[in-house]
């Protein structure tokens, strides 16, 4: 039991990569808050997540809030200390893909991607990281950056800055908060199959090449990051701070 007794709050947990690390923090013996958008059609999707974090004898309250709303965090924050007392771990999940063109990038899409992807998870982190302060015993933050903050891609001009923005601000937080012992690390999934890429990797000759680029031979599951968030938000990380951690199958190393 790494997160035992621990509260842990993930944004974006209805679903995809936020969810399967949800439920492995419960797993872990953590408690946990369970951010998302707010909508209706995710609502019943979150209601079976909190069952089933129950049902493994840890508390789980949802929190619907837009990413990028300055008062989200605060939100996230006031709902964990009301119903389990602390924050210990804050995962900064949440985000958007959109696939555009740049040339003719509607102003729209490329505001709306990084007030989601980045402006909210800046007064998120500011949030948790202030309660953890106020708290005296440190804690973990996380944020779920991409292999995108590290190499491009032409239908993703919007996004990539927006992962290598959550790289930078976990960098930096790492110095600003050591003093705190609040220790601040990226996670860099590479092509990890879920709704955000549905559209995108329907398209079977796009999935075929992203497969091939692999060396562990095929795409990503929700699952893989789990374990990898939940190292990075335990003691076994105690020293792990300020640094990125890739968990791509090997596609960034794979030139040739
Ligand atoms: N899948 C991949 O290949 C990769 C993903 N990532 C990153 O991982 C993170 C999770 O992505 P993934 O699991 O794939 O995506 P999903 O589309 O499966 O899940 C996205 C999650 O983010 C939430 N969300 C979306 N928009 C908002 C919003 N405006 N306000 C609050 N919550 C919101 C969704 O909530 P709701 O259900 O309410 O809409 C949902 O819980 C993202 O930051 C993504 O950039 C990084 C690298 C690769
Ligand atoms: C949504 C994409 O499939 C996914 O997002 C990322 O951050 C990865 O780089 C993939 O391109």
């Amino acid at each position: 039991m790494l997160l035992k007794d621990k509260t842990v709050i993930i944004t974006g947990a209805s679903r995809g990569i936020g969810r399967a690390a949800a439920l492995e923090c419960a797993r872990q013996g953590a408690d946990v808050v369970i951010g998302y958008s707010g909508s209706e059609s995710s609502r019943s999707g979150v209601d079976a997540l909190i069952e089933e974090i129950q049902s493994l004898g840890c508390g789980a309250v949802a929190v619907g809030a837009p990413a990028g709303d300055p008062e989200t965090g605060d939100k996230l924050v006031e709902a964990a200390v009301s119903y389990f007392g602390t924050v210990d771990v804050f995962v900064n999940n949440a985000g958007i893909c959109p696939f555009h063109s740049f040339l003719d990038m509607p102003r729209e899409t490329y505001l709306e991607t990084v007030n989601t992807n980045l402006n909210g998870a800046f007064f998120a982190v500011q949030a948790a990281a202030n309660q953890m302060k106020r708290q005296g015993r440190g804690g973990a933050i996380i944020a779920v950056s991409s292999i995108s903050a590290l190499v491009g891609g032409g239908m993703q001009t919007h996004y990539t800055p927006t992962k290598a923005g959550l790289l930078s601000l976990m960098q930096s937080c790492a110095i600003a908060l050591g003093p705190y012992g609040i220790r601040c690390n990226a996670l860099l999934p590479g092509t990890i199959e879920t709704d955000i890429n549905k559209e995108d990797l329907a398209d079977q000759e796009k999935r075929d090449y992203m497969a091939s680029r692999t060396p562990l031979g095929r795409l990503g599951r929700p699952e893989d990051l789990a374990g990898p968030i939940v190292f990075l938000a335990s003691d076994m990380a105690a020293y792990v701070t300020g640094a990125s951690l890739l968990v791509d199958g090997g596609m960034y190393v794979n030139l040739q």
